[in-house]
């Protein structure tokens, strides 16, 4: 049997098979307080096949929320809608942690309390769009945050891994990654503070480092895991030289211990260039723990990148939302559903909880 279908550990989370559902934005949280609710436990308890789930980023407070309909981890409406999720996947068998976000300024006045303007680290507006009370918006100039402020969102971050915790959860993913507050820091393109969070790449991997301490003081380094996109410029995001920032941020890493690394391979939902291929296979040695791979990996790629032992494990995003059982069709090389692109982001079950089983199939 191939590698691929084995079990493996991920720091102290044991997996039944290494075919694991990537994090994937569907927002369908419940309007007016964003909250998961019935269909997500629907949707996740599907899944639970995977080796381990990943949930949609998950703002951990009202100023880390971005896009309509995106699920928070703040509130005791959104800690027991999450719990009723994690234990619809722990029934079935299934592993699954929350990926801890915060947007910076991938937002819009709009969706923040007071009308506020989105914070980042520097008022440098993205060349991006957000999807706000139903239309597609320019992300405005944000308003750079006070080095003052720094800790309170690392306690932001802090509180939001406790709830995890009591929604059941088992572990954290802290996202770093796809041009969010995090990456925001840690690129030079949008950060250009000239205090202890800017400026040379030690600092601007600073605040990931006490984003880190905090969580892993909640979870233990065996449960908490970090999403990276070096080469993925979505969300109007750039590094000047991306090797040396991000061979920095893997060095906090391995200090830090954390379980798992899960990496953006190239640019979003594109497969990898020849050069990103080398430059992340360079990254990649460089890390001491478990690599998950990610990004338009097919049955055939997922299969080779693991017997090779360049991957621990590979996460399968659009794979996913068409499947609920893609780990058991990937074993067995069965036919898979075509991911309806129309309804990946937004509306109820049409798209997200409908989508067959291998043995819902009619007799052919
Ligand atoms: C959370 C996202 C990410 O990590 O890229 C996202 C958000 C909106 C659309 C697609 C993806």
């Amino acid at each position: 049997k191939a590698k691929l279908f084995t079990p493996v550990q991920l720091g102290d989370i044991a997996l039944k098979n290494r075919v694991l559902m990537a994090p994937l934005t569907r927002n369908r949280a419940r309007s007016g307080d964003d909250a998961p609710y019935d269909i997500h436990v629907t949707y996740y308890g599907q899944r639970a096949g995977a080796g381990l789930i990943f949930t949609e980023a998950t703002q951990i407070s009202p100023q880390g929320k971005g896009y309509d309909n995106t699920p928070g981890i703040y509130s005791k409406a959104q800690i027991e809608g999450w719990k009723a999720v994690t234990d619809a996947v722990h029934a079935k068998g299934g592993k699954i942690i929350l990926q801890l976000w915060h947007v910076g300024r991938i937002s819009h006045p709009d969706i923040q309390e007071g009308g506020l303007d989105p914070v980042a680290p520097s008022a440098i507006a993205a060349q991006a769009q957000t999807f706000v009370n139903g239309t597609f918006v320019d992300t405005p100039t944000p308003r750079a945050l006070e080095t003052s402020e720094i800790p309170g969102l690392v306690e932001d971050f802090r509180r939001a891994a406790e709830n995890a915790k009591t929604a059941g959860f088992d572990g954290v993913e802290v996202h770093a990654a796809n041009g969010y507050l995090l990456d925001q820091f840690i690129r030079d393109g949008a950060n250009k503070r000239d205090d202890a969070y800017g400026g040379s790449v030690e600092n601007r991997v600073r605040f990931l480092a006490e984003v880190l301490d905090a969580v892993i003081d909640v979870w233990g380094r065996g449960r908490v895991g970090v999403r990276l996109s070096p080469f993925n410029g979505f969300n109007g995001i750039e590094d000047s030289d991306p090797d040396t920032t991000f061979a920095h941020v893997i060095d906090v890493l391995n200090e830090k211990g954390v379980a798992y690394l899960h990496m953006v391979e190239g640019q979003m939902a594109t497969p990898q260039a020849d050069k990103e291929r080398e430059a992340v296979a360079r990254l990649r040695a460089r890390f001491k723990g478990a690599y998950i791979a990610n990004n338009s990996y097919d049955r055939a790629m997922a299969i080779d990148e693991v017997e090779t032992g360049m991957a621990d494990a590979v996460a399968f995003g659009r794979s996913y939302i068409a499947n609920p059982d893609l780990a058991e069709r990937l074993e067995r090389n069965a036919p898979l559903n075509t991911p309806d692109h129309t309804t990946f982001y937004g509306g109820t079950e049409k798209g997200y909880t409908d989508y067959p089983f291998l043995n819902d199939t009619k007799a052919a």
